[in-house]
């Protein structure tokens, strides 16, 4: 576990624990249901793209695992990519799912590499998502080239029966450039 995960743990809120809450147009884009990558792919006119970082077990953060609700420690399937427009990176986003869970679950995350989990979660009907919370992430646990303070993430958990994935998004500043939205 790298040191910064254990010393910036994100502090995830619901949007009735926001305050001061962000503008309206900031929390429509934290908190809407759909899919991301459709929207970003609306947003960017089609140039979407989605760039692995980092695939692989891992033990996972004590947040993720509390979320998840599996015993601190455990280990998971970690995903983490960049969401770009036209190239831009607008997105980081970390994926985790229990390795107990995922193993005789069929769903096949290792073999995804730029195509998008979120066509698996929302093309499968039997994943629901849970309560959208929300963070400024932690700039230690981001990578370096985009690290930043007080970046608004955000998570949900899709759930099929006993397997959890849990998606978290942190929006940067390219992606607010671009939806011209002054993101304080
Ligand atoms: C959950 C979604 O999937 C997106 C795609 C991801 C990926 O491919 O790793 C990660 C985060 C999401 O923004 C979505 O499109 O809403």
């Amino acid at each position: 576990m790298p040191h910064a995960a254990l010393a910036h743990p994100p502090r995830w809120l619901t949007a009735a624990q926001l305050h001061p809450a962000p503008c309206a147009a900031v929390r429509d884009w934290l908190f809407d249901q759909g899919s991301l990558t459709r929207r970003l792919t609306a947003l960017s006119n089609d140039a979407f793209s989605i760039t692995p970082l980092e695939e692989g077990w891992q033990t996972l953060r004590a947040d993720e695992c509390a979320a998840l609700g599996i015993p601190a420690g455990s280990q998971g399937w970690v995903r983490e990519v960049y969401l770009r427009g036209h190239g831009e990176i607008w997105v980081f986003a970390r994926s985790v799912a229990a390795r107990s869970a995922l193993e005789g679950s069929g769903l096949d995350l290792h073999q995804l590499g730029s195509r998008s989990l979120g066509e698996l979660l929302f093309s499968d009907r039997a994943f629901d998502r849970g309560a959208i919370e929300v963070t400024r992430y932690p700039a230690p646990l981001l990578p370096a080239e985009v690290r930043d303070d007080r970046l608004w993430g955000r998570r949900s958990c899709f759930s099929r029966g006993e397997l959890g994935v849990l998606v978290a998004e942190i929006f940067l500043p390219g992606l607010w450039r671009e939806a011209g939205i002054e993101a304080l």
